[in-house]
């Protein structure tokens, strides 16, 4: 059917105060206009405070629900999200080999806003060499591209040097995350298959309601992809849509609140595109 609605999948873990996890990637793929499934790897109790317990949902029953999807849905494009630890890892990734689920944003998932950590360290070794070299895209922030890099970040250069490094390790493209810190300027630096790169610069909101910023602008990348964008048009989008989400905030909760994710606040002018630094 050459008219069906654009799907996408998000295979992550539930936040039962609804501003993370797979409740951020639905409202955000609502907000884009694609239709979105998902998948429970695991359900979090969680609010804006920190995570209060996390249930791992059996292997079995993952492989189910990425079959079931597989058998009737038309898949455009997927993201990932919290994977808890290794063994769900490497099950997502033979899932990702073994069905059809169209191109893949890996959002490298290790701690919750509070510090909580939503991937067991000795799991990253299956993230870096199962997961890295599947995806279109990889989205760390700068706690987890230190990580996946093994290289410290303070400043454009380390950033520019751990995306290189993380596009060794097996990634087509990297988006490295530049949220966290005080500066009143935010910048994320994007490094493409081809070498080429550039910056997105934005204003800080000074504000701590910043839970599932991570998961709103993966959930938009993967959606601007079903919709047919190029990758660049579709991060720049994503950013576009999270950061309007940030300023036009809500509140709810007494810690890292959730964002907007039914903002009308979506404009052009607001993101810079720099191709040099
Ligand atoms: N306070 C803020 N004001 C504006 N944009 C922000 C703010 N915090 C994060 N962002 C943006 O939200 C997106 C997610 O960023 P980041 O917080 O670094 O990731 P994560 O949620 O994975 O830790 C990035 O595009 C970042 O620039
Ligand atoms: C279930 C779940 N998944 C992901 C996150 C990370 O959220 P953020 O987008 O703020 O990094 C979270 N806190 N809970």
């Amino acid at each position: 059917m050459s008219n069906e609605t654009p799907q996408v999948l998000t295979i992550a873990g539930a936040d039962s105060s609804g501003g993370a996890g797979i409740s951020a990637d639905l409202k955000t793929f609502a907000a884009q206009g694609v239709y979105g499934a998902n998948v429970f790897v695991a359900l979090t109790a969680q609010n804006t405070l920190g995570v209060q317990d996390v249930l791992m949902t059996p292997p079995d029953m993952i492989w189910s629900q990425m079959k079931s999807i597989a058998d009737d849905l038309a898949i455009k494009a997927i993201k990932t999200g919290m994977l808890g630890n290794a063994e769900t890892v490497a099950l997502v990734a033979k899932g990702l080999q073994n069905f059809d689920f169209g191109k893949y944003v890996l959002d490298p998932v290790m701690f919750a806003k509070g510090g909580a950590k939503l991937l067991n360290p000795d799991a990253v070794a299956a993230v870096k060499s199962l997961l890295l070299p599947l995806t279109e895209l990889v989205t760390p922030n700068m706690p987890e591209a230190e990580i996946l890099s093994g290289q410290a970040i303070n400043n454009r250069q380390d950033m520019q040097r751990a995306a290189r490094t993380i596009q060794k390790l097996g990634a087509k493209n990297v988006l490295l995350k530049g949220g966290h810190g005080q500066s009143s300027r935010i910048e994320d630096y994007i490094l493409l298959a081809d070498g080429t790169d550039f910056w997105l610069a934005s204003q800080r909101v000074h504000t701590e309601r910043t839970h599932g910023t991570g998961d709103t602008i993966s959930a938009a990348i993967t959606s601007q992809l079903a919709l047919g964008k190029t990758l660049d048009v579709a991060i720049l989008n994503g950013k576009r849509y999270v950061d309007a989400t940030i300023r036009d905030g809500i509140a709810v909760g007494h810690g890292h609140g959730p964002l907007n994710h039914g903002t009308k606040l979506v404009t052009e002018d607001t993101i810079e595109v720099l191709h040099d630094i």
